[in-house]
């Protein structure tokens, strides 16, 4: 494998990246909001067919790093001219690189529109088009991002439906259903986008108790029968444990602790990870 971060010395950045390796990489990434200091120099690998759970405070930057994820924010450029690294990696390549006096360079519209398409978000709101009936709602992309046809789309859209419980409600608005359906919609409609990358940050924190076991139950089906590579932020720690391959725990920006689910709930070994996990499992 290509070191990126060696290379980085050699290359122009734009060609730089492992050729194989992970699917994810930040490299000492910053991100501020004005003088919020939000993501600290944050490095952490993410290889294909993982599933990792971030968890930590409130404001801690779990958000933060799937909106950089998503391209819909960018990463702040260090102050000091000779800091390396500030950059995000998806499959080996670049979302931005950093030119002589500290000028961040966001990759151009057709590399981001590439990054992507490999990475599918479902959010704690469900983002459905109201005026569409749920059918609609999972072919819309496909059929424009992708190109498919309408034929295609359909059947991709009504096997994922299924899949998620919902083959009863494909003509129905999104209005006509409950937030754990539409949110099992906005699921298929993000799977549908054969994404290599699943993001979900908090797909159950704006549902009612009773629905949020029902969301979380086709999540399980999705990890158990694919091989999708998910970074889940969530305050389900059972949900967690029985998903993710690895937990980070996050405080200001940094990676406090990282292992194993057991290790992580069973066995912390800092002091703000037993606090965290004390208080979220006290809710
Ligand atoms: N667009 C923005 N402008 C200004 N500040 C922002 C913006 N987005 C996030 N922040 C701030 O950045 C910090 C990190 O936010 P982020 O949403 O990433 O945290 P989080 O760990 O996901 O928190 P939570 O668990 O509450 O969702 C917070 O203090 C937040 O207020």
């Amino acid at each position: 494998m290509q070191n990126p971060i060696t290379d980085a010395e050699h290359r122009p950045a734009a060609e730089r990246g492992p050729a194989t390796g992970p699917l994810v990489r930040f490299d000492r990434v910053n991100k501020s909001f004005g003088d919020l200091t939000v993501l600290d120099r944050l490095s952490f690998d993410v290889d294909p067919g993982e599933r990792v759970t971030l968890i930590g405070p409130s404001g801690s930057g779990k958000t933060t790093i799937l909106r950089l994820l998503m391209t819909l924010e960018h990463v702040t450029p260090t102050k000091d001219p000779a800091a390396e690294g500030g950059v995000i990696w998806v499959e080996g390549k670049p979302l931005s690189h950093m030119e002589k006096g500290n000028r961040l360079v966001v990759a151009n519209e057709r590399h981001l529109r590439q990054a992507r398409k490999k990475i599918g978000m479902v959010f704690q709101s469900f983002n459905l088009f109201p005026n569409m009936r749920v059918l609609r709602n999972v072919t819309e992309a496909q059929v424009h991002t992708l190109g498919r046809s309408k034929d295609e789309a359909e059947a991709k859209a009504r096997e994922l439906l299924d899949l998620v419980g919902l083959s009863a409600k494909v003509d129905n608005y999104p209005s006509q259903l409950s937030g754990g359906q539409q949110q099992r919609v906005a699921i298929a409609r993000a799977l549908a986008m054969d994404p290599d990358i699943l993001l979900l940050d908090e797909v159950t924190s704006a549902l009612d108790p009773e629905l949020v076991a029902d969301v979380l139950g086709v999540l399980r089906d999705v990890a158990d029968t694919t091989s999708i590579t998910m970074l889940i932020v969530t305050h389900e720690m059972g949900f967690a444990r029985d998903v993710s391959n690895r937990v980070m725990m996050f405080d200001r920006g940094v990676i406090v602790e990282e292992g194993a689910p057991d290790e992580i709930f069973s066995d912390p070994r800092e002091a703000r990870t037993q606090d965290f996990l004390r208080a979220v499992l006290a809710e």
